[in-house]
C-alpha cells in the first residue's frame, strides 16, 4: 500500500472510511445533472456546490474524499464549444476544489479541543469510458466491436497526466466494467510513469464477475503485476454482493481492498433513472459495513444513492467515534 494511504487506514483504526455518492449529494443541494457531462456539469455551472458536498462529506467522517471528475473528460468538454486550455482547466479544478474543501475542513478540525478527524485523503476520480458514452454501458461493458485497449489508452491518456499533475494524493479509477479497460488503464499508468498511486475498482451487476461477465480472477492477475495500483476493490456495486467478493479478492490478491457500493437501486441507463433496489435484504447499510471490515476491507464508503448520514454511520460503526454533526461545526 502507499504510504499515505497505509497512514491513514492505520488512522482510522484498521479501516478508512471513503465518501459517500457525490452525483447524489449534488442533486440533493439542487444541482441539475441531467447532462452528457452528468455531475461534471456542475464544474461549469456549479463548483460552490461541489466543494458543499466535499465538505459535508468531511463533516460526516470520510478519511478519503473522491473528486467531481467522473464523467469530467476532455471530449465531452470539447463537444461543449470549449477550448482545449478550458477543457484542462476544469479538469484540474476539480481536484482543486477537493484540496480547498480537505484544508479548510482540517483547519477548521485542528481548532478544536476534540478532534474527531483525520486529515483526509484527495482522490482524482476517473470514470469508465462507458461513463463518458452515457448509454448505460458502465454497467454493461458492452463497448462494441471495435473499441480496442489502444483506443481505451486515447481516450483516459491527457486525462489522466492532468489530473496526476494536479496534486491528488491517489487516483481512484471507478466502476471500470470490463478487462480490456482495467488492462488499458495498468498500461497507461506505466506508459506516462503516473507516480501518484492508483486503485482500480470495478463494478459488478452479478456479485460474481466484473459488469462484463468477465472474472476478476483473470483481473488480478495484471493489477497483481504492477506496483502503480496500490488498492483493488468494488463500487457502484450493489451492498449484498459486496461480502462475497470481498472474499473472492482475498483470494486473488495482497493489495488492499476497498469497497463503496450504491444504495442497491439499479440504473436505467436509458430512462436515466435509478429503478428500486431489488434484494437488499435486512441489514442496513453500516451493518454490513462493519461485515465488509471483517471479510478484509480496508477501505468502505458508499457510491451512488448513499449520502453524508450513510457515511456519518458507517464511520460510527468503522472507527468507534462520531463525527460532530453540521449544526456543531
Ligand atoms: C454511475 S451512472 C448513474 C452515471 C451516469 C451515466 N454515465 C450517464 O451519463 O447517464
Ligand atoms: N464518484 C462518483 C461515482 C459514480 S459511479 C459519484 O459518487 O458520483
Ligand atoms: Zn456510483
Amino acid at each position: 500500500m502507499a504510504v499515505a494511504v497505509e497512514e491513514i487506514v492505520r488512522r482510522a483504526g484498521g479501516c478508512a472510511v471513503i465518501d459517500g455518492g457525490f452525483a447524489t449529494q449534488l442533486e440533493a443541494l439542487g444541482a441539475d445533472i441531467n447532462d452528457p457531462l452528468w455531475s461534471a456539469a456542475c464544474l461549469i455551472t456549479k463548483p460552490h456546490l461541489i466543494k458543499e458536498v466535499h465538505m459535508q462529506y468531511l463533516e460526516a467522517g470520510a478519511d478519503v474524499i473522491i473528486s467531481s471528475s467522473y464523467q469530467a473528460t476532455i471530449p465531452g468538454f470539447l463537444a461543449r464549444g470549449m477550448l482545449l486550455e478550458e477543457a484542462e482547466g476544469l479538469l484540474r479544478r476539480s481536484i482543486e476544489l477537493a484540496l480547498e474543501a480537505r484544508d479548510e475542513f482540517w483547519k477548521s478540525t485542528l481548532r478544536k479541543s476534540k478532534p474527531v478527524y483525520n486529515r483526509a485523503l484527495v482522490a482524482a476520480s476517473i470514470g469508465s469510458y462507458g461513463a463518458y458514452l452515457a448509454d448505460g454501458s458502465e454497467y454493461s461493458g458492452s463497448y462494441g466491436e471495435d473499441i480496442t485497449a489502444e483506443k481505451l489508452k486515447d481516450f483516459h491518456r491527457r486525462r489522466l497526466q492532468v489530473l496526476a499533475s494536479a496534486g491528488p494524493d491517489l487516483i481512484a479509477f471507478e466502476a471500470i466494467p470490463n478487462k480490456m479497460e482495467a488492462q488499458a488503464l495498468v498500461e497507461l499508468l506505466e506508459e506516462e510513469n503516473i507516480q501518484v498511486p492508483s486503485w482500480i475498482c470495478f463494478s459488478s451487476v452479478d456479485g460474481k464477475n466484473l459488469c462484463s461477465g468477465e472474472s476478476f480472477a483473470e483481473c488480478l492477475q495484471f493489477l497483481n503485476a504492477s506496483n502503480k495500483v496500490t488498492i483493488v476493490g468494488v463500487n457502484c456495486t450493489p451492498p449484498q454482493f459486496i461480502e462475497g467478493i470481498i472474499r473472492e479478492l482475498k483470494k486473488q490478491t495482497k493489495k488492499a481492498i476497498a469497497v463503496y457500493p450504491n444504495s442497491g437501486e439499479i440504473w436505467d441507463g436509458r430512462a436515466k433513472r435509478w429503478l428500486p433496489a431489488q434484494c437488499f435484504g435486512h441489514k442496513s447499510f453500516d451493518a454490513l459495513a462493519k461485515r465488509w471490515q471483517e471479510a478484509g476491507a480496508s477501505l468502505v464508503g458508499g457510491c451512488c444513492r448513499t449520502t453524508p448520514s450513510t457515511i456519518r454511520a458507517v464511520s460510527k460503526v468503522l472507527k468507534g467515534k462520531t463525527a460532530y454533526s453540521a449544526t456543531q461545526i
